[in-house]
């Protein structure tokens, strides 16, 4: 069946409030299986990642010019709105009275009696956008960040506690903007430079990273999965910041590692390749399906040195207890606080409560971790959240019950990389500071 970029959006982000989808998942889909072609694919992605992002201040401005809140509009209606609005307030090559028709159209079969009230509420905030009314930035922070730059005012208000007004605000404005596409040159069949030079031949322009030597960020917009140097191995899909917890860990040829929570082989692939394919690593994770996507990567990059094992890091790791590392990362299931550029849904459906939870969960993997560490051995923590409660309190707590554990100043160990580094040695990067993803790592060493 035929359908337009809205009504597909639409369909789209229905799904994601009331099924709780993840928006890359059913956008691939129906850039696969439907029906849309040229500009409309590219309109389809704007729309329901731009909503997404900056459903906050859509609700916001919904709440200023509609006779009913947000809370009390029935969904159809309220999609329709936000739909209608980002195209109105951000999308310039789209004129007002195209959008605003479009959005009445929808209506008519979506919701028709609502098409009048869409219409109406759509040209007050056409006329009204120079007055559009924030709070207060100054005596309420959170509440004017959630509103102007689209988060949950829970989420600004850690963020201004973390880093201050000035700094909580730039950290906003770089939250809803797309994160940059990042690969990894596959230094098993390629370098860096290489993979630019064949890049380069496909079509496709890419600057090298900054700080991943292995990184290259790719300018052109491309389904690279279609690329014959990605079928090839060449490279792999991976942000920056997370290309930077392999070199930070660090693994030697013939080391024997494990990677706890490894799916979906990001990581595990590019340890491996640090280790120029010579040693072993057991790729372990709680989703059994999961494997599969690493044991994929694996074969597509030409690495044969990992396993993988179903294994649930909060149980004692009898099964392992036999076998000791070299060096364990524990690249533990987070919030993805870190990651809301690129999974923008994920920010409206987290809580403070989810934080905690998450938290302990954490803290049970690394200690199980610990456990199976040789003596001398190094282990990483990472996860994609910049949040104290997942990142330097964990830490701070499994010192302070496992005597035998230090931590490794990354500023001594990597110091061309110091600006990534806390006072505490601890790698943390930030959207708005390095134009990485948010990110975490904790070095830690185990004297005996
Ligand atoms: C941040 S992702 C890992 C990404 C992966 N390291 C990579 O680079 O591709 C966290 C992983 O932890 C897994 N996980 C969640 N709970 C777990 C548990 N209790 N034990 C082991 N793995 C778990 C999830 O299935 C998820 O794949």
């Amino acid at each position: 069946m035929t359908t337009t970029p809205r009504r597909a959006a639409f369909d789209i982000l229905l799904r994601i409030e009331k099924e709780r989808s993840y928006a890359d998942i059913l956008l691939d889909h129906e850039l696969t299986h439907g029906t849309l072609q040229g500009p409309d694919r590219g309109l389809l992605t704007e729309l329901v990642y731009g909503v997404l992002r900056r459903q906050g201040t859509l609700d916001h401005v919904i709440d200023q010019f509609a006779s009913q809140k947000c809370s009390r509009l029935e969904r159809s209606v309220h999609l329709l709105l936000r739909l209608g609005l980002y195209q109105l307030l951000y999308l310039d090559r789209i004129p007002t009275a195209a959008a605003v028709h479009a959005t009445v159209e929808l209506a008519k079969t979506l919701a028709p009696r609502a098409s009048g009230f869409i219409n109406a509420v759509l040209r007050q905030a056409d006329r009204e956008r120079q007055n559009i009314r924030f709070p207060d930035p100054v005596n309420k922070p959170a509440a004017y960040l959630a509103a102007a730059w689209s988060e949950p005012a829970w989420l600004t208000a850690r963020w201004l506690d973390q880093l201050g007004r000035e700094e909580a605000e730039a950290l906003a404005r770089a939250m809803v903007e797309p994160a940059p596409f990042t690969i990894r040159a596959n230094t098993l069949r390629t370098s860096r430079d290489e993979l630019q030079a064949r890049l380069a031949g496909e079509g496709i322009t890419a600057t090298p990273c900054r700080y991943s030597p292995d990184g290259v960020r790719v300018d052109t917009p491309t389904a690279i999965g279609r690329l014959a140097s990605f079928r090839e191995g060449l490279c792999t899909v991976q942000d920056e910041s997370s290309q930077l917890a392999a070199i930070f860990l660090d693994p030697k040829p013939g080391e024997r590692i494990l990677d706890l929570c490894a799916a979906p082989g990001g990581k595990s692939t590019h340890l491996a390749q640090r280790m120029g394919n010579s040693g072993t690593i057991l790729a372990c994770d709680i989703g059994a399906r999961k494997l599969r996507l690493i044991e994929e990567t694996a074969h597509r990059l030409g690495i044969t040195i990992i396993t993988t094992r179903p294994v649930d890091g909060t149980k004692p790791l009898t099964d392992l207890q036999g076998e000791r590392f070299d060096r364990i990362l524990v690249d533990a299931p987070c919030s993805g606080l870190g990651v809301i550029r690129r999974n923008p849904e994920g920010k409206w459906w987290k809580s403070p409560a989810d934080i905690t939870a998450l938290a302990r969960t954490q803290r049970a993997i690394l200690h199980n971790a610990a456990e199976i560490l040789m003596p001398g051995g190094t282990l990483l923590y990472g996860v994609c959240s910049t949040d104290r409660e997942e990142t330097d309190t964990v830490i701070e707590d499994f010192l302070s019950e496992q005597g035998e554990f230090v931590v490794e100043d990354l500023r001594e160990l990597f110091p061309s990389h110091r600006e990534l580094f806390t006072d505490r040695g601890f790698f943390r990067s930030w959207p708005h500071r390095h134009g990485m993803d948010g990110f975490f790592a904790a070095r830690l060493k185990r004297l005996s």
